[in-house]
């Protein structure tokens, strides 16, 4: 067994280290909140939690759930960088920025080996997920350099005008899906507009983020810029309440979003919310057909399903139903489940046991409940002795599914892909946005006017059309309904980390009572 503990002065050991490594081999012995450019432990804690390697089922760090009182040392912290950082120019917070987006890139492979380990996704997808994160950082660097107010003339010679100013100390809290690239799109525009972050990993994956900030140190971030805490729900809490924090960015579930929400609004607070989702994608007749196959497989498998714009529920047209279930069940067999470090692994294990049997208890009930499993859903044992304790399942295709059923209203954020069949536009429109969430969807047909006609229909925050979950960081991301609000990625999401002050500028006297 490899006992990763390596200092922060180790980096380039690190990176052919964790490259090199293989399943079933890692373990984490170093702090893991870090604060003040250095990993720490916590100065107090409220409790543990386990990170697994979801491939073998092996625990692979105990994680200290950060207290008060580390929370408040990492505000405070944060608070001291976030005062010179904000007096820089934005073509110097461009250079640490572009700099840092360079070091992730020569260490692409050792980031995305990591992130396969802790997460369990093919480390085919890690990688390109590592490339959406240094992008977003290239991208927000060049628009640092580029935020400016505006100038308003004024009757008698007066004028105004207005400055784009950093909101503070900033937190962002992420999920467990895409534990490297959330940090990223959340620490990139903030950093970039002149704030502070300080970051919560889910505790499911603390790890990947502590390589971001090691990262952010190294490329000339002032100590404290990038701080992560490590915990839960309880940690979550304390950083929400507290009165030094000026904004949170969440993306997790809607539940936890709407106490995020409450807890942000008794502290004034704003907050970007990126939640779930139950995403519709509409194969109408006229598609290319393989396109659309294509489309729904990713649409459903990426990341074991476990992505929230996945669009699972699947509608297509009648008249070609029956060619479109044969080619997708064809495509789905073909997938290779298993060790997600191998090159040719396409579909890793769920996150974690208990998530596991969450996703295979919607399938069961969805039997119940009249589907057909048509495919897979079943536990899935690897030949590999050493992920026999992994948490794997076989992608799982269902019909004769009806908008009512659990799993076609749910989000089950497993590999789960529901069918359903539909006779005309109008009525598809319908159902699709008969559903409380409105994060993406997705329409594959080759008749121009009809894609835009739909998409522009379609209550929902991404449209995809004759493509599916393709995420440049150019392009914003995020919901309508409960699938939250604000934006990650594009430009608007400058907005979303800026405040903007407005200066009068009197050129005549004071006119008096
Ligand atoms: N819209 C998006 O961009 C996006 C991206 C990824 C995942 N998601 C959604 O995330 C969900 C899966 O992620 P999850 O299971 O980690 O979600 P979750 O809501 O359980 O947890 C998300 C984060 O919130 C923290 N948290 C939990 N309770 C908290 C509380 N009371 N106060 C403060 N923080 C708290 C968790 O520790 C974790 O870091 C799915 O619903 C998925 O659709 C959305
Ligand atoms: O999981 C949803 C999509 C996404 C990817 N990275 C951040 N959000």
């Amino acid at each position: 067994m490899f006992l990763c503990a390596v200092r922060p002065r180790q980096a380039s050991l690190f990176r052919s280290v964790v490259a090199a490594m293989s399943t079933g081999t890692f373990v984490l012995l170093q702090p893991l909140n870090y604060r003040g450019g250095v990993r720490v432990e916590p100065a107090d804690s409220c409790g543990t939690e386990k990170a697994f390697e979801p491939a073998t089922g092996r625990v692979i760090a105990t994680l200290q759930c950060s207290g008060e009182k580390e929370v408040d040392l990492a505000v405070k912290n944060s608070m001291l960088a976030f005062k010179s950082w904000s007096q820089k120019s934005g073509m110097e917070r461009a250079q640490v920025l572009l700099e840092a987006a360079r070091m992730i890139k020569e260490q692409k492979d050792a980031i995305a080996t990591m992130e396969t380990i802790n997460n369990g996704k093919s480390v085919f997808e890690a990688r390109q997920d590592v490339d959406t994160s240094w992008q977003c950082l290239e991208y927000y660097a060049g628009l640092a350099a580029s935020m400016a107010g505006e100038h308003i003339q004024l009757p008698g010679g007066s004028f105004g005008y207005t400055r784009r100013e950093p909101l503070g100390v900033c937190v962002g809290i992420g999920a467990w899906n895409y534990p490297f690239q959330i940090a990223c799109w959340k620490s990139a525009p903030a950093l970039a507009c002149g704030n502070a972050m300080i970051f919560k990993p889910s505790p499911f994956t603390p790890v990947s983020a502590l390589l971001l900030a090691e990262i952010y140190t190294k490329a000339g971030a002032p100590p404290g810029l990038f701080n992560v805490v490590q915990g839960g729900a309880a940690t979550g809490q304390f950083l929400c309440q507290h009165p030094d924090v000026a904004k949170v960015s969440f993306t997790g579930s809607v539940p936890t979003g709407a106490k995020i929400m409450e807890m942000s609004a008794k502290g004034i607070k704003p907050v970007t919310l990126e939640l779930g989702g139950k995403s519709p994608l509409i194969i109408f007749e006229d598609c290319t057909l393989e396109n659309a196959v294509k489309g729904a497989m990713v649409a459903n498998f990426l990341s074991q399903g476990q992505v929230c714009c996945n669009g699972t529920r699947v509608f297509v047209q009648k008249t070609i139903l029956d060619k479109f279930i044969k080619e997708v069940v064809e495509q789905t067999e073909k997938i290779k489940i298993g060790d997600p470090l191998l090159e040719d692994t396409r579909m890793g294990p769920l996150i974690n046991e208990p998530h596991l049997e969450r996703v295979l208890g919607f399938i069961k009930s969805a039997k119940k409940q009249g589907a057909t499993v048509l495919y897979g859903g079943k536990p899935y044992v690897p030949t590999d002795p050493k992920l026999k304790h992994g948490f794997y399942m076989t992608p799982c295709i269902l019909t004769d599914c009806t908008d009512d059923m659990t799993c076609v209203r749910e989000e089950i954020f497993g590999p789960v892909m529901s069918i359903l069949s539909f006779e005309n536009e109008e009525e598809v429109l319908e159902r699709a946005n008969d559903t409380i969430y409105g994060l993406a969807a997705g329409v594959f047909t080759r008749n121009i006017q009809r894609a835009h006609r739909v998409a522009a229909q379609l209550q929902v925050g991404t449209c995809y059309i004759n493509n599916y979950n393709v995420s440049p960081v150019e392009l914003p991301f995020g919901g309508y309904k409960k699938s939250g609000f604000g934006r990650e990625n594009g430009r608007v999401t400058i907005e979303y980390y800026s405040q903007l002050k407005t200066v009068y500028v009197e050129m005549g006297d004071v006119e008096s009572f």
